[in-house]
């Protein structure tokens, strides 16, 4: 068909009556996109999606070390009260409903949804990436994301796994993600309460996004999909948590909410990178959910972090950094536009990844990360098959600041299962699903505080240095860590080394570590044990009398 009405302005001009492609022709069918009025860019390359960004997004340019760097505009953190799950007959009775999963009718969503379309059919271009989540083709789910940013578009095309050339023909998508996140949701439509909606519809199997455009919000929605889908349909264990694994095969998982060092630590040059944020633990092993990483950035230096540090490259996403308008150097102490500045790059940009991302073998080693702001947790403790599901229920740690919208310093929390705000399902089936295999696979489990010890973060105490995190992690995988000798930390029933190779003794425990005497430390270790007490009592009927018992006790004499 030709086309009518060339200009040098459209050199192009209008073809009307074109035939379409399969995706065309899917997303007009399906979500009423105008295919002859607006410009669908199928899987864009990486420097298409460059030049688009640089021309139509404000705030996009190159950094000196080649990476796009984004801006995502007011919402620089997910948004977890703008949440929302679509009922359905038959997830219904599944979903853990909420603080973390609100309910949205049906009804709403399909305004949403229309308000999501009609806005995409207001521009010009829009993008389509076709993804996997998941390294197992046994459970691996097609994604097909389609915004309006060129920025998210390279965003997702880093972080799902990408699929070879064949695997693109013909790719029928089970989950769709409609990203018009640039356009508000309305405020007054039933159960909105901000301009801001979060939406996921277990059903249809689509996420609709309106009113932020937080990059973070596309690969967090998966992951509760995941968390949904993997265990109810296949008896399948999500886990908030990095993965990596030793020469030997040996796997070690990294559990910890944002900010807490499983990016950092799983990014280590003795051990293979599996992934660093989302996995999947099945009947065979491990595997990664996503094709990328998406590492926090602030404070970064190539000194302490050179993997990642070089990660930020010719294809990398670096969103809401501060940068030189001469050199376009990044500045990562900057944190003028968030605390939260974050890259998203592919998960090959770091030198030791193993791909295919998973693993044969069942994990060896599970280290719950906590980043304690009261400074009281030991820097490592060894946990028994009570305690561990214990921490795990809990999910003791703090909220860093800039991930959610409105944290703005470290706030103690109980995030159960160390994920909470992605959990679909209660958090006891999780925790009954780990406890199984802890037993079966014989896994060994550390409870590792990467936050403060020794002097709590408001009275101006010290995060752990990453260096000695890093010495305790390679002492437990070269064994060195479980042969030392070990005390009990009193009130938190944990065993803590009396040493550690290249860790200095004294920070091992914080009660003698601690800066200003025993009575605060009293005061503040019965404050945080009562905390744990407090909390545990919501999950205290699904769980033995031994895995209360492991929890803290207050000695009566205190
Ligand atoms: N002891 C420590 N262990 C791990 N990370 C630390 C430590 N001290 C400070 N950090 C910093 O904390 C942040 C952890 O972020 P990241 O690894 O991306 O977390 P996550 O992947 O869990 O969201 C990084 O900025 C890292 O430099
Ligand atoms: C991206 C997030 O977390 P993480 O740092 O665990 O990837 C998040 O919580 O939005």
């Amino acid at each position: 068909m030709a086309a009518v009405n060339r200009t040098s302005l459209h050199p192009y001009g209008v073809v009307s009556g074109r035939e379409h492609t399969e995706i065309e022709e899917e997303l007009h069918d399906k979500a009423n996109i105008d295919y002859d009025r607006v410009a669908i860019i199928q899987h864009p390359s990486v420097p298409a999606l460059y030049e688009d960004a640089l021309v139509y997004e404000t705030g996009s340019a190159i950094t000196s070390s080649g990476a796009l760097t984004a801006y995502s505009g007011a919402k620089t953190g997910r948004s977890p009260s703008d949440k929302r799950i679509v009922e359905d007959p038959e997830s219904k009775d599944e979903i853990w409903w909420g603080p973390v999963n609100k309910p949205m009718s049906p009804e709403v969503w399909r305004i949403n949804r229309e308000r999501a379309i009609d806005y995409l059919n207001t521009r010009n271009r829009i993008y389509v990436i076709d993804g996997f989540a998941g390294w197992d083709e046994r459970y691996r789910i097609k994604v097909r994301v389609v915004c309006a940013r060129a920025y998210h578009a390279l965003f997702m095309r880093n972080m799902l796994i990408r699929p070879k050339p064949e695997e693109l023909e013909h790719f029928v998508p089970d989950y769709t993600i409609y990203n018009a996140g640039s356009f508000p949701a309305n405020r007054y439509t039933t159960g909105m309460t901000s301009s801001t909606s979060v939406a996921i519809n277990f059903a249809e199997k689509e996420m609709v996004i309106l009113g932020t455009e937080y990059a973070g919000e596309m690969k967090k929605g998966i992951f509760t999909v995941l968390f949904y889908e993997m265990p109810v349909k296949h008896n399948v264990l999500t886990l908030h948590s990095s993965a990596n694994e030793g020469k030997n095969g040996d796997v070690t998982v990294f559990f910890g909410l944002s900010g807490t060092g499983k990016t950092t630590l799983s990014a280590d040059p003795n051990r293979s990178l599996i992934g660093d944020d989302e996995h999947c633990w099945t009947d065979t092993g491990v595997f990664n959910i996503e094709g990328g990483c998406y590492a926090k950035c602030v404070g970064l230096s190539a000194e302490k972090e050179p993997d990642i540090y070089n990660a930020i490259r010719f294809g990398s996403v670096l969103e809401n950094v501060v940068f030189n308008p001469e050199t376009r150097e990044v500045d990562y102490e900057d944190t003028t536009l968030t605390e939260n500045t974050r890259c998203a790059y592919p998960i090959e940009y770091i030198p030791n990844v193993k791909i295919p991302c998973m693993s044969d073998n069942h994990p060896s080693n599970l280290i719950l990360l906590t980043c304690d702001a009261s400074g009281i947790l030991p820097p490592v403790s060894k946990l028994t098959s009570e305690t561990v599901s214990y921490h795990f229920i809990s999910g003791y740690t703090s909220k860093m600041a800039g991930t959610e919208q409105g944290v703005t310093e470290p706030t103690a929390t109980f995030s159960a299962c160390f994920g909470q705000p992605f959990l679909a399902l209660h958090p006891m089936r999780y925790a009954k699903m780990l406890a199984e295999k802890i037993k079966e696979h014989n896994a060994n489990a550390w409870l590792i505080n990467t936050g403060w010890t020794g002097q709590s973060q408001k009275s101006g105490g010290k995060r752990c240095p990453l260096k000695y995190t890093r010495a305790i992690l390679d002492a437990i995988h070269s064994g060195e860590l479980a042969n030392v000798e070990y005390e009990n930390y009193p009130i938190f029933n944990l065993a803590i080394p009396k040493s550690c190779p290249n860790v200095p003794e004294q920070i091992l425990n914080p009660k003698t570590a601690w800066k200003e005497g025993e009575a605060a430390y009293n005061q503040q270790a019965i404050a945080l044990a009562q905390k744990f007490q407090e909390n545990f009592k919501k999950y205290q009927d699904g769980v033995t009398k031994e895995v209360i018992a492991a929890g803290p006790q207050i000695p009566v004499s205190l």
